[in-house]
């Protein structure tokens, strides 16, 4: 996925916000299907970070109550994530930080899980500990973006705690640690051109018809 990713942008030419923009909107429908009522959205700083920050866009869009729980204090964000987070700013999305934050989710409160993807190295640190626990212990519907985060993406191996979601959307491609606890698991299309699959010698069928999504069986 690594190799994907940077043919995709460096080769191909398409930028990462393009394909967080699919990534989020796919993720927000998702959320919209299982959700009872309000949405928090825990988020770190890269791209999975970047993703729910996006996915919670798509949701205020749609008169969704949605409020963002970052690992971290806004202004120490960077990047494609710094940018969502300027945009939910314009929008009167509430976006705070701090594992407290989550004291008043409830039953009923889903969560999106968009605190680490692929990108997880190393044992896991603190804070992201806390906030992976406390969101275990919430007992509303779960989604987690790409991976659930805590477990290692091409092995699999929890790195620490680790979130036990109800559904997980992965992205372009299903990551070989996925042979895990995902819930239900769908693969989303954040159109990444078959040229690069061409290019990196994979073979690629592109899996998706006429949606934006299937369902993996696992
Ligand atoms: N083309 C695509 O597939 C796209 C993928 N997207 C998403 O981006 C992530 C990968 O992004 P990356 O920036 O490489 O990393 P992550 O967001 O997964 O992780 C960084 C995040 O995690 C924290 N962190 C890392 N290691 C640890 C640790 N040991 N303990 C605690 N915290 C850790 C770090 O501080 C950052 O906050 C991929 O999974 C997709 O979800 C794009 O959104 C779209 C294109
Ligand atoms: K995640």
């Amino acid at each position: 996925m690594r190799d994907v990713d940077r043919v995709v942008v460096e080769d191909v030419g398409l930028q990462l916000l393009q394909m967080m923009e699919n990534a989020g909107r796919i993720l927000a429908w998702h959320v919209r299907d299982v959700r009872e009522s309000d949405v928090v959205v825990v988020a770190g700083n890269g791209g999975n970070g970047g993703g729910g920050l996006t996915c919670a866009r798509h949701l205020a869009n749609r008169d969704v109550p949605v409020r963002v729980v970052l690992d971290r204090p806004p202004e120490e964000l960077s990047g494609a994530a710094a940018h969502q987070r300027r945009i939910l700013d314009e929008m009167n999305v509430p976006v705070t930080s701090g594992v407290e934050s989550l004291a008043d989710a409830d039953g009923r409160t889903t969560i999106v899980d968009a605190l680490i993807g692929y990108g997880l190295s190393g044992n896991l640190r603190p804070p992201a500990d806390k906030y992976i626990s406390r969101m275990s212990d919430l007992f509303g519907p779960t989604v987690s973006l790409d991976v659930p985060s805590g477990i290692d993406a091409t092995t699999g191996e929890p790195l620490g705690e680790v979130v036990a979601p109800d559904r997980t959307v992965t992205l372009a491609l299903p990551k070989t640690g996925l042979d895990v606890h995902t819930g239900k698991l769908y693969l989303a299309d954040i159109s990444i051109p078959r040229t690069v699959y061409d290019r990196l010698n994979l073979e690629y069928e592109p899996p998706f018809g006429d949606d934006d999504w299937v369902r993996l069986e696992q």
